[in-house]
């Protein structure tokens, strides 16, 4: 069957269209352990000691799940390795990074990409990325509430995910790892509209049955 790998900024709707689109196509969903993530508060604490630390434990945890996804050959995945580097680079960017740490962190890498070529299927079969506005994304950042994410928790965090958008920007063109599409989360409220879900479930296996990925008769009875 397929591996569809979930893209887009925080909050974006990664985890939701993960589980609504694992459940429409019958495949397994792989999630973010976000709430199991010892660091990840630390970092929003004090960004400069942790955003290496942060980035190695994202990177392993993304390492593991693509593999098991990749073998598997039957699932979603919310976020992949494929955003690793863009978040570490963005912070290295503005100094919360050694050079050292740097260099490290993309020999790292450079080995683990390199460790994915050896698997049964290399890469996933789509990458479905969702793309918010800055206005947007903090309204879904608010919604969800983890406190250490909200602007009232750290006024400066407006600047860091201004910032995390106009990253992704490139980051989505220069994507090439496997065929991808976009969806507009701010005009398609898949949680609250059905017509919306339904737009983009059309969209994303449309796409699907494009690439010979799915029988042109398929219909979600078929789970
Ligand atoms: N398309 C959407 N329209 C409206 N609300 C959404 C949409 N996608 C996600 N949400 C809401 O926004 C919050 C963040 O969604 P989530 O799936 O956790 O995003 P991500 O995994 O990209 O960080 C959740 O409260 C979710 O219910
Ligand atoms: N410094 C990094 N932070 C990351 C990375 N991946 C996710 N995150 C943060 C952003 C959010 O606070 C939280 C969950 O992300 P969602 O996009 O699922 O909301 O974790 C990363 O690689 N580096």
């Amino acid at each position: 069957m397929t591996v569809i790998v979930l893209s887009g900024p925080i909050g974006a709707g990664k985890s939701s269209l993960t589980s609504i689109l694992s459940k429409y196509l019958g495949t397994q969903p792989f999630y973010e352990s976000v709430d199991n993530n010892p660091v990840l508060p630390l970092f929003y604490k004090d960004p400069k000691k942790y955003a290496f630390l942060l980035q190695i434990f994202f990177l392993n945890t993304r390492f593991h799940s693509i593999k098991a996804a990749l073998t598997d050959d039957n699932n979603v995945l919310d976020r992949s390795i494929y955003e690793d580097s863009l978040f570490f680079h963005m912070n290295a960017d503005i100094g919360r990074a050694t050079k050292e740490e740097v260099a490290t962190y993309d020999e790292l890498l450079d080995s683990m990409m390199k460790e994915l070529e050896h698997m049964p299927k290399k890469h996933p079969d789509l990458l479905v990325h969702i793309d918010v506005s800055y206005e947007t994304m903090i309204k879904r950042i608010q919604k969800r509430g983890r406190e250490f994410e909200q602007l009232d928790y750290d006024p400066t965090l407006e600047d860091y995910y201004k910032r995390l958008l106009s990253y992704y920007e490139p980051w989505y063109e220069n994507y090439d790892y496997s065929p991808k599409i976009k969806i507009d989360g701010d005009k398609l409220d898949f949680m609250a509209s059905e017509k919306d879900r339904q737009e983009v479930l059309d969209t994303i296996v449309a796409k699907l049955k494009e690439m010979d990925k799915l029988p042109e008769d398929w219909t979600p009875s078929h789970n």
